[in-house]
């Protein structure tokens, strides 16, 4: 996982650092200059404009044109506060104007044609915390960021300006991090083994979704949980008896329309998970049955999406979310339930989809409801109640078809039932799903396209 720091823990951070700040600027430098060799290819006889302000970020920047002219490139250091109508032409302009102490608006002149833009900490003019591009900032080619990833090169604006993050290390300590960006690295590290005496039982999970006439979601769901990893999957639409466009390996079990609830919970002996929501409708049966299920002490873990969401409106203190899982069945310590609202349904829970700090607004919310929650967005944010945070950057705009939220829900029941706890379940369901849509077409892709290629999102992960 690559950490994430936010500019004001970023401050803690540095604060704790056994070194002054010169040496740290000194790497900083360092690392800027490398950078910047690398995107030239050479050294001597290029052309480069450092813009550098008069702070930290500045100073960053003129340790790195001190190195790069020591190399022998041709250097033009100008003063952020003070630029010309018209850059000198250069092969690269490294942006230290501002960094995350900047305030206002940054609308600079316009880098010089043909040449590359490395950005030195975050592109000047974007909030290292919420990724709002303030003014008309310069887009970078790369950027070279010290300690951790900040937030503002994750949201908003900020992917688009940044270009190619690299993060340097330049000996600060951030074990502290309390958010990171998931790696296919870390999915392999929280897979279990599929054990010798495997069976279907032991991952097996149940999909209650969908309503008469409406069996879509239902239906992807389902193909997300099988293509996830699921040994069993049962699926059924409460007052719905036969369901021939399920998928063939699906197990359909009826259940009645209304006070389906305790038919599941009696049900649930051999099930390790359960998904709810997609589909269901938002009539009062459908609603109640949710909220049963959910609140009983006696349940596996579940996820909750769609229609399933609505129903939990009210419970804004989370007294049906924090219910326990029965023993042996789920994490015998913390949530056991994920939540995984789109921004309209985070509002609908009470939470702030728009809020600038986006971490905090999702941490909040997750704290309130007692429950893993999964911001679907781009990038995917996910929270545990105990205030932990991932980040998911494998989605893209792909993903933005109708019907991959279901088929999500459906992968985080498969993980869940594979063992996976809550909150590395909702991280790693995010994660194959972004892959798996990657993996498919560039154009055209449905959602059932994204379920088809979980498989190979899978199979893609390195070795743990
Ligand atoms: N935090 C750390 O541990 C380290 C931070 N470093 C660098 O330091 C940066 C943060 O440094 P600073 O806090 O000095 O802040 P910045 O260098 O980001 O800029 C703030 C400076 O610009 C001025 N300023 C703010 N808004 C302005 C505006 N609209 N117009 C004109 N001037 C404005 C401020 O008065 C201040 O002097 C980081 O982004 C990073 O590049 C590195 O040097 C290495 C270590
Ligand atoms: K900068």
């Amino acid at each position: 996982m690559i950490p994430v720091v936010t500019p004001e823990e970023m401050g803690a951070v540095d604060a704790a650092a056994p070194e002054p700040t010169e040496v740290l600027v000194g790497r900083a430098g360092a690392a800027t200059a490398r950078a910047a060799l690398d995107l030239l290819g050479g050294a001597y006889g290029r052309r480069v404009v450092v813009v550098a302000g008069k702070g930290n970020n500045g100073a960053d920047g003129r340790a790195a044109a001190d190195r790069l002219r020591r190399r022998g490139v041709r250097l033009e250091v100008l003063d952020a506060a003070d630029l010309p109508d018209h850059l000198p032409a250069a092969d690269l302009l490294v942006d230290a104007a501002y960094g995350t102490g900047f305030r206002g608006d940054w609308t600079p002149p316009a880098a010089p044609e043909g040449a590359a833009v490395l950005a030195v900490d975050v592109p000047s003019g974007v909030d290292g915390l919420t990724g709002e591009a303030h003014g008309r900032p310069w887009a970078a080619d790369r950027t070279v960021t010290f300690a951790a990833l900040k937030p503002g090169l994750l949201l908003g604006d900020g992917p688009s300006l940044a270009g190619t993050v690299e993060v340097a290390d330049i000996g600060l300590d951030v074990s502290g991090a309390r958010a990171h960006v998931v790696e296919g690295a870390d999915v392999a590290r929280w897979l279990p083994d599929r054990p010798r005496d495997a069976h279907k039982w032991r991952a097996a999970c149940w999909v209650v979704a969908g309503s008469p006439g409406m069996t879509g979601a239902a239906h992807l769901a389902a193909a997300g949980a099988q293509r996830a990893g699921a040994g069993y999957v049962r699926l059924s639409t409460p007052g719905l008896a036969e369901d021939p466009g399920a998928p063939t390996e699906v197990v359909g079990v009826e259940l009645p329309a209304e006070g389906w609830a305790d038919r599941v919970l009696d049900g649930v002996d051999r099930i390790v998970a359960v998904a709810v929501g997609p589909g269901l409708g938002t009539g009062d049966a459908a609603a109640a049955g949710v909220r049963a299920l959910v609140g009983a002490a006696d349940r596996p873990p579940v996820v909750v999406d769609g229609d399933g969401l609505t129903a939990l409106a009210d419970d804004v203190d989370g007294d049906l979310t924090t219910a326990r899982a029965r023993p042996g069945h789920g994490p015998a310590t913390g949530p056991t339930v994920v939540l995984t609202p789109h921004d309209g349904e985070m509002a609908r829970l009470g939470g702030e989809p728009g809020a600038p700090d986006r971490l905090a607004a999702v941490r909040d919310l997750a704290a309130r409801r007692g429950a893993v929650v999964l911001s679907k967005g781009s990038p995917t944010v996910v929270a545990d109640p105990d205030g932990r945070v991932v980040l998911v950057t494998a989605g893209d705009a792909r993903l933005a078809t109708a019907g991959t939220g279901d088929v999500l829900t459906g992968a985080l029941a498969a993980l869940l039932a594979q063992g996976l706890a809550p909150f590395e379940a909702a991280a790693a369901a995010a994660h194959l799903h972004g892959r798996a849509g990657a993996l498919a077409w560039r154009r055209g892709l449905v959602a059932g396209d994204v379920a088809a290629h979980l498989p190979a999102a899978l199979t893609e992960l390195p070795e743990d």
